[in-house]
């Protein structure tokens, strides 16, 4: 994320860490949400045939131990059907990842609401995005969780030719301006919108921002929109 700023520890308990094996080695390589006990929600651009991943829950700092931190292993994979790496501007860029058994539920893990199917946010709708992407294009990663404020976008602006134009599709979510953006290493993570009911609802999952520079004017984080993808999601869900 560029120019967010650290987390409150735990505060957003459904952010979970993907980490890939390298060698004898994990790390992180994506975002994800837990939207059930056994189910993580990530971008289908995340994962990589013949890799072998894990995820990581009650994480804040990288590089402490905290005594939150639960790992699990991933029993399954289920990238949406139509997600193609070659045409990123189609959309569908998401993956479910059933875990082999449940994390325990306490204050620093637990589960995102899921949106009702079809909902639309309107323009400036306050949402913020978390992850730990990188903190400028080519930049560092940070150790902590970060967040950032990203209002969301309205279709009709985020389409203009000047903008993401056709790129942009309506199963796609823009939010945050020129200033505040998700980088690389944020992909696949939430975009956490309050509710009305003043629970923290998933609306987005981060899928990409412009290839020259994260945080570049009128091209504003591109999210996968939720609320067009949860007959799909329901269904894997119930699959056994
Ligand atoms: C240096 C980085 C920031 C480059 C930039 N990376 C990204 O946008 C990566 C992964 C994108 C998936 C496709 N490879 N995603 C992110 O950085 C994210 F913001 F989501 F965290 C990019 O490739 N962006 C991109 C790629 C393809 C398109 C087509 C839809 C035209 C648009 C943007």
């Amino acid at each position: 994320i560029v120019n967010g700023e650290d987390a409150r520890p735990h505060s957003w308990p459904w952010q979970i860490s993907l980490q890939v094996k390298h060698g004898s080695r994990y790390h992180h390589t994506c975002g994800g949400t837990l939207i059930g006990p056994r189910w993580v929600l990530t971008a289908g651009h995340c994962i990589w045939p013949g890799d072998v991943y894990r995820v990581v829950l009650g994480e804040h700092d990288m590089i402490q131990q905290e005594g939150t931190e639960q790992i699990r292993d991933i029993l399954r994979i289920v990238v949406h059907p139509n997600w193609d790496i070659d045409h990123v501007a189609d959309g569908n860029d998401l993956a479910l990842l059933k875990l082999d058994k449940s994390p325990i539920m306490n204050d620093s893990v637990g589960v995102a609401c899921l949106p009702q199917a079809g909902e639309i946010l309107s323009h400036g709708a306050p949402c913020y995005i978390t992850g730990w992407g990188n903190l400028y294009t080519h930049g560092p990663m940070p150790d902590k969780l970060q967040q950032a404020l990203l209002p969301v976008v309205e279709h009709s602006v985020c389409s203009r030719s000047d903008w993401w134009g056709i790129t942009v599709k309506s199963t796609m979510i823009c939010a945050g301006g020129d200033v505040v953006s998700g980088c690389n290493g944020d992909s696949g993570g939430p975009l956490n919108c309050l509710g009305q009911d003043g629970r923290w609802y998933i609306q987005g999952v981060t899928s990409f921002v412009s290839s020259r520079v994260c945080n570049e004017v009128k091209k504003p984080t591109v999210f996968t929109r939720i609320s067009a993808f949860t007959e799909w999601l329901i269904m894997s869900y119930n699959n056994p």
